[in-house]
C-alpha cells in the first residue's frame, strides 16, 4: 500500500488543457500534416528535443507528421569554414556548383541525420530521404526576378512535381519521413532528369509537398512569433491572414519572409485549408497552434 500524498494543486487546469486538446485529436486523427522546421529554429538542444517530442506525440495521436527542415544557418557555417563566399537575393541562397556540393551535404547528410537520430532516440519512427530519393521532387530551375529585373541564382530550383509514393509508403508503414529539400533537376523540353541537382528553400519545398499529400495543415517553425504586417513593430504580428490579403503584401516583404510566405500562399492555393507561422524558440508551439482553440503564431487561410 502506498499512502503518499499526491500533490493536486491546478489540477482542474490540467484537466482542462488536455480536454481542449480532444476536438483538435479528432479533427486532425488520421491526416498528414507537413511541419517545416527551419534551420534558425534549431539553435538549441533544448528546442530540438522539444521538437522531436512533438513529433512523436502527434504521431502517437494518429495524425502523420511529416517534416521537411532547412538548414541555412548550418549551411552558412560549413560554407564559412571552407571559405567559401555564398549571397542571398530575394531570400534565397545563391548557388555554385561549389556551393552545392555543400548544401547537399549539410542538408541531408547532417541536418537530416541528426533530426533522424533524435526522433528515433524515443523508438524506431523515423526515415530520412532528400528529394532525390526516389524522385520524390523533380525540379526546374528558378527563374528569378528581382526589382522587375531577372537575377540568375544558378543551381536553385522550384520543384514542379512530387511523387508522392515514397512518402505515403512510410506513413503507412507508421513511419515519420523527415525530408531534405535538395531535388533532381529535369529538362522543361525532355521532362527527363539531367543529372544535375538543385537546392530549393526548404520552406517552398514543405508547401508543394502538403500541396501533393492533401495535408490538412503546413506548419512552418522559424525564429520570429509570425509575420508582422510593420516588421519589427512587436505590435504588428498578425494572427490571421486571408489568401487574398497576403498575395497583396508579398512585395512589401524582406529576406527569408519572402520564401516562406511565398511557401503559405501557394500551399492553400493547392488546397491546404491552413498554413501556420510558429515561433519555434518557443518550445512546444507547434502543440499551442494544434491543439488550442486560440492557436499561436500566423494563421493563414484560402
Ligand atoms: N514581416 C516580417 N515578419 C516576420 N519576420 C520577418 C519579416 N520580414 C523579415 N523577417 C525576417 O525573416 C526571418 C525568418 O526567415 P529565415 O531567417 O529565413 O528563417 P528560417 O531559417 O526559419 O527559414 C525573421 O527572423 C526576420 O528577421
Ligand atoms: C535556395 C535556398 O535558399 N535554399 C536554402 C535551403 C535551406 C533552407 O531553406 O534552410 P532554412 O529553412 O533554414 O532557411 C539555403 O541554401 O539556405
Amino acid at each position: 500500500m502506498t499512502t503518499t500524498p499526491r500533490d493536486i494543486s491546478g489540477a482542474s487546469e490540467k484537466a482542462a488543457v488536455l480536454v481542449e486538446a480532444l476536438p483538435w485529436i479528432q479533427k486532425f486523427a488520421g491526416t498528414t500534416m507537413v511541419i517545416k522546421y527551419g534551420g534558425n529554429a534549431m539553435i538549441s538542444d533544448e528546442l530540438r528535443a522539444a521538437f522531436v517530442e512533438d513529433m512523436v506525440f502527434l504521431h502517437h495521436c494518429g495524425i502523420h507528421p511529416v517534416v521537411v527542415h532547412g538548414g541555412g544557418p548550418q549551411i552558412n557555417t560549413m560554407l564559412d569554414r571552407l571559405e567559401i563566399e555564398s549571397e542571398f537575393r530575394g531570400g534565397l541562397r545563391v548557388t555554385t556548383e561549389e556551393t552545392m556540393e555543400v548544401v547537399r551535404m549539410v542538408l541531408t547528410g547532417q541536418v537530416g541525420r541528426q533530426l533522424v537520430g533524435l526522433i528515433n532516440s524515443h523508438g524506431t519512427y523515423a526515415v530520412g530521404l532528400s528529394g532525390e530519393d526516389a524522385d520524390l521532387f523533380e525540379a526546374h530551375r528558378t527563374q528569378h526576378v528581382v526589382n522587375g529585373e531577372p537575377v540568375d541564382l544558378g543551381l536553385v530550383g522550384d520543384v514542379v512535381n512530387v511523387n508522392t509514393g515514397a512518402i505515403t509508403d512510410l506513413i503507412e508503414n507508421g513511419r515519420i519521413p523527415v525530408v531534405s529539400s535538395v531535388a533532381p533537376e529535369f529538362d522543361e523540353e525532355t521532362g527527363q532528369p539531367t543529372g544535375q541537382v538543385l537546392n530549393v528553400n526548404a520552406d517552398t519545398a514543405a508547401a508543394e509537398l502538403a500541396g501533393a499529400l492533401g495535408a490538412s495543415k503546413l506548419v512552418v517553425l522559424t525564429d520570429v512569433e509570425g509575420l508582422y504586417g510593420n516588421w519589427p513593430d512587436p505590435e504588428s504580428l498578425i494572427t490571421s491572414i486571408s489568401a487574398d490579403a497576403l498575395r497583396g503584401m508579398l512585395d512589401e516583404l524582406q529576406s527569408g519572409m519572402i520564401p516562406k510566405m511565398r511557401a503559405c500562399l501557394s500551399a492553400v492555393e493547392a488546397g491546404v485549408p491552413q498554413a501556420h507561422i510558429v515561433d519555434g524558440r518557443q518550445a512546444h508551439s507547434m502543440l499551442l497552434e494544434i491543439f488550442t482553440t486560440a492557436g499561436v503564431g500566423t494563421q493563414v487561410t484560402p
